[in-house]
């Protein structure tokens, strides 16, 4: 067992927590970066290419975008560990932060980037056909479904709004909910009926994604009566949700309804005192790589004023 005192630690390795550690590095902040036992870099080492990335003309597949991160982050000097943090102290003026080997990290200033996890509906060939067909981010995938028939699953508004872009690339987008009625604001649902690309599929729910390499099919329980049946489909877009990783920090840091980190204003100074939060962990809206990139980026500048103070 060790125990460091360190400027900063950096919690997280996505396209966030690689930007704090490039900038905070560059700044000669030394910084630590908890990159995860098990997905060091994030949400896009579980995509295939990544084609809105500024600076790649012809895209980038996201593994070989998050490797360059990493080895920007390394370059200047950042200490990258591959291991989960598995308790925080982040209350007093030196944070305590312990990590899945028993070693214990101090630090005058933390940054939080553990992003967000995309709710799945729970079936085997969802996973399976991730990336080949099934996707959670229609602004990252819907230009690739273009004059398909597509299914939406979910009945927020995020789901409404999603299944709405899709409609600018799908020749079809059907929208499947397991109610007969939507949760989405009734003006988003006024706009979605009007739409003469969007069909509802109400009380149902997609029990088996269908297809060997790609998606072909789904199958579709009726939640009132039972009765199964199989639609044709080439793609599947899950809009039910994100869980954002917030459980470490739930007793100290203020979230907001959805768990979300709370920050204040424009900046992304949390609630505690040299304590910051940026990326799909604060992030309701956009959840791009490029503008958890950018919030990184502050969360590095906030952390170095702070610490210059
Ligand atoms: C399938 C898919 C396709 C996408 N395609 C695109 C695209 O084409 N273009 C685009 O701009 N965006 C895309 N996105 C969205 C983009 O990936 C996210 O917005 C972005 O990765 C968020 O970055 P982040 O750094 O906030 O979090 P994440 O990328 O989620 O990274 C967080 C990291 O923190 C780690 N972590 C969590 N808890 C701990 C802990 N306790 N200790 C240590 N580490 C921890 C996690 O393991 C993870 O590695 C896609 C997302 C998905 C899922």
């Amino acid at each position: 067992m060790s125990t460091e005192v360190r400027e900063l630690v950096i919690v997280g390795s996505g396209p966030a927590g690689y930007t704090a550690a490039i900038y905070a590095a560059r700044a000669q902040l030394n910084p630590v970066i908890y990159e995860g036992s098990v997905t060091a870099g994030g949400a896009l080492m579980n995509t295939t290419e990544v084609e809105n990335f500024p600076g790649f003309i012809d895209g980038i597949m996201g593994p070989d975008l998050m490797d360059n991160m990493r080895k920007q982050a390394k370059r200047f000097g950042a200490e990258l560990i591959t291991d989960d943090v598995v308790e925080m102290d982040l209350t007093g003026d030196i944070k305590i932060i312990k990590d899945g080997s028993g070693n214990t990290v101090q630090a005058k200033a933390v940054i939080l980037a553990m992003g967000s996890a995309y709710r799945e509906i729970g079936l085997e060939n969802e996973k399976r056909l991730s990336g080949r067909g099934v996707s959670w981010c229609a602004t990252c995938d819907g230009f690739f479904f273009r004059d398909q028939t597509i299914a939406v699953v979910g009945g927020g508004d995020s789901a409404v709004e999603e299944a709405t872009f899709l409609t600018k690339f799908a020749s079809k987008v059907v929208l499947i909910h397991r109610r007969d009625e939507l949760r989405a604001s009734k003006i988003m649902q006024e706009r979605a009926f009007a739409n003469p690309k969007l069909e509802m599929l109400w009380d149902t729910e997609v029990i088996d994604v269908l297809g060997a390499e790609k998606v072909e099919a789904l199958e579709l329980r009726n939640t009132k009566t039972g009765e199964v049946s199989k639609r044709d489909f080439t793609g599947l877009f899950v809009a039910i949700g994100h869980i954002p990783r917030s459980e470490l920090v739930t007793s100290s840091v203020t979230l907001d309804d959805e768990g979300y980190v709370k920050v204040e204003g424009r900046s992304t100074r949390t609630n505690l005192s040299g304590v910051f939060a940026c990326g799909d962990l604060v992030d309701h809206t956009y959840r791009q790589a490029i503008t958890a990139a950018g919030s990184g980026c502050q969360a590095a500048l906030d952390a170095e004023k702070f610490l210059s103070h």
